[in-house]
């Protein structure tokens, strides 16, 4: 990465005052600056409904930054030079009188101008005729708006049309942080820079696909947000769909934005779906009780601040889901993400087919499958579990599994790995694609997830109760156990 002109922007952020940007904006746009890839000439306009002077705001950010940056990687003097690219205005984002003034900061400057709408996705689309209708626009804008796109098929529809109606596709960056992820990226690299990898990529050669994203957190205080959303649309619909499609999608033929969304998209629209004869078997929910978290004694989801007693919305889900296509049929992708899990902690699991004829001790046969552990977070890298012979004169040919280690830290032990904010900043100053989410994806994502949703609601079947601290209802064993199979869990 190097700092360039074409990178120079006018960063325009709404809501710059909100929880998002303090917890991830601002500290991604520190860590830019502290890299230098902040081109001389870049300027943030941050926007907010009250008064403030620029100088409040800036003192803001500095308090922020201090809190959240690691005292190692604080530095006074980019916190200055941050600070001085960045001015406030005071805007009530739906009444459009206001607008031309923004043009005012704008006035003779051809930066690239890239919109941020960190508000509720409910404003996105006034934002947007707002900005138009006050010609508030620039030939190089670009808009970048966060999820939730909607609550289902049709509202992300609303949602995704009104930013349409003023911007070009090419013009939207719509976020999935989790493609922000450096380990995220690397499935790319994992799977069409290594043909050792590429030419096993099937049903002749995988059995089954596991990905577990689970956390230790609870609701911390977003009920609000999250009562009405459920882990399915809050974490399924978006990232864990997209750690999937980067698993199943068949090579893109470059890595350009739209050759890589094309094939994700080509894997949203194979996804069997779950009819409600299939449920019992293919989809779990769950609500966490009281229980531990990291030592502690928590409360459980419905005594969380702020709860109503009787909310049937999930915290846990465990799908097994399957693709309808020649790569992947008779391939089950088991998924799972759930709060207050035991640990943070999120890894994909390729189960590799056992050899075609097995001549090893029969008590072993159930070692014989190669395993790739891809971990996300924490600890990030990956391990081929491979069989070996178990050494000594006393093992005869007995087989152990060991791994094959890469461990990020270890490895590139010099390098720091960004913050999934910085690289989507990055992208974006780049006016790169490749990393956002295009409006087919999410509507295709909707489209499957939508009908879970119908089939939970027509069966009336309460969440399954899991004890905060465990890993979820018993149910979410049995979806894989039925098919004798295990969650691997040794992590
Ligand atoms: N927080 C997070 O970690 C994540 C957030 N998101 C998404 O990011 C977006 C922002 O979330 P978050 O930062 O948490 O929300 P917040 O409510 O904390 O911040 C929203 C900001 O927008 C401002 N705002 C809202 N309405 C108006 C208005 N009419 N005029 C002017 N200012 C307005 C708020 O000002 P005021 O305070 O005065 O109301 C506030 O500064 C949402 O779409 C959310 O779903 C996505 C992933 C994670
Ligand atoms: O988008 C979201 O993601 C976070 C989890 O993100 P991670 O990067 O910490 O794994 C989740 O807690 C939140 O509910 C959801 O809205």
């Amino acid at each position: 990465m190097t700092k360039s002109d074409h990178t120079r922007c006018d960063l325009m952020i709404f809501g710059a005052l909100g929880d998002l940007a303090n917890r991830k904006l601002f500290p991604a746009l520190y860590q830019l600056e502290r890299a230098e890839l902040l081109a001389e000439g870049s300027r943030v306009l941050a926007l907010a409904r009250h008064e403030h002077s620029t100088d409040d705001v800036r003192q803001q950010i500095v308090d922020n930054l201090r809190q959240r940056v690691p005292a190692e990687e604080f530095d006074q003097s980019v916190v200055e030079r941050l600070v001085q690219r960045v001015e406030y205005r005071s805007l009530d984002f739906s009444c459009c009188e206001s607008y031309p003034e923004l043009n005012g900061w704008r006035d003779s400057v051809n930066n690239n101008l890239i919109v941020y709408m960190a508000t509720p996705p409910s404003l996105y689309g006034v934002i947007a005729r707002n900005l138009r209708d006050s010609d508030c626009c620039s030939e190089n804008i670009r808009v970048v708006v966060e999820k939730p796109i909607g609550h289902d098929l049709q509202s992300s529809r609303v949602i995704n049309d009104a930013l349409g109606e003023v911007y070009a596709e090419s013009e939207l960056f719509r976020i999935d942080h989790y493609l922000g992820k450096e380990t995220v990226q690397n499935l790319i690299a994992l799977r069409f820079a290594n043909n050792l990898f590429a030419s096993q990529w099937d049903q002749n050669h995988i059995s089954h696909v596991e990905i577990t994203v689970a956390e230790s957190l609870g609701i911390e205080g977003r009920w609000g947000y999250f009562d009405k959303a459920g882990q399915l649309r809050d974490m399924i619909q978006n990232h864990l769909l997209q750690l999937l499609c980067l698993i199943a999608m068949d090579p893109p033929s470059d890595l350009s934005a739209d050759s890589i969304r094309d094939e994700k998209v080509k894997v949203l629209k194979a996804l069997r779906k779950i009819t409600p004869a299939m449920m019992e078997h293919y989809a779990v929910r769950g609500q966490y009780t009281a229980g531990s978290s990291e030592g502690k004694a928590v409360p459980g989801y419905l005594d969380e601040k702020g709860a109503d007693k009787s909310s049937d919305t999930e915290t846990f889900v465990a799908l097994k889901v399957e693709i309808d296509n020649w790569r992947w049929s008779g391939v089950p992708f088991y998924i799972r993400t759930g709060k207050r899990l035991p640990e943070k902690f999120s890894q994909i699991v390729i189960h590799f087919k056992p050899a075609p004829h097995y001549i090893f001790d029969p008590d072993q046969k159930h070692l014989a499958n190669n395993k790739l552990i891809i971990r996300l977070q924490p600890d990030e890298g990956m391990a081929l579990k491979i069989l070996t012979k178990d050494q000594g004169l006393d093992k005869g040919m007995r087989l152990r599994q060991g791994p094959l280690e890469l461990s990020f830290a270890e490895t590139f032990a010099k390098v720091r790995i960004p913050e999934a904010y910085e690289r989507l900043l990055w992208e974006v100053m780049k006016g790169q694609q490749y990393l956002f989410v295009r409006r087919d994806e999410v509507e295709h994502a909707w489209r499957w997830i939508d009908q879970i949703i119908t089939n939970w609601q027509d069966s009336g079947e309460p969440p399954k109760r899991y004890a905060a601290g465990g890993w979820g209802p018993v149910a979410s064993v049995a979806l894989i156990t039925r098919d004798g199979r295990n969650w691997y869990e040794d992590v």
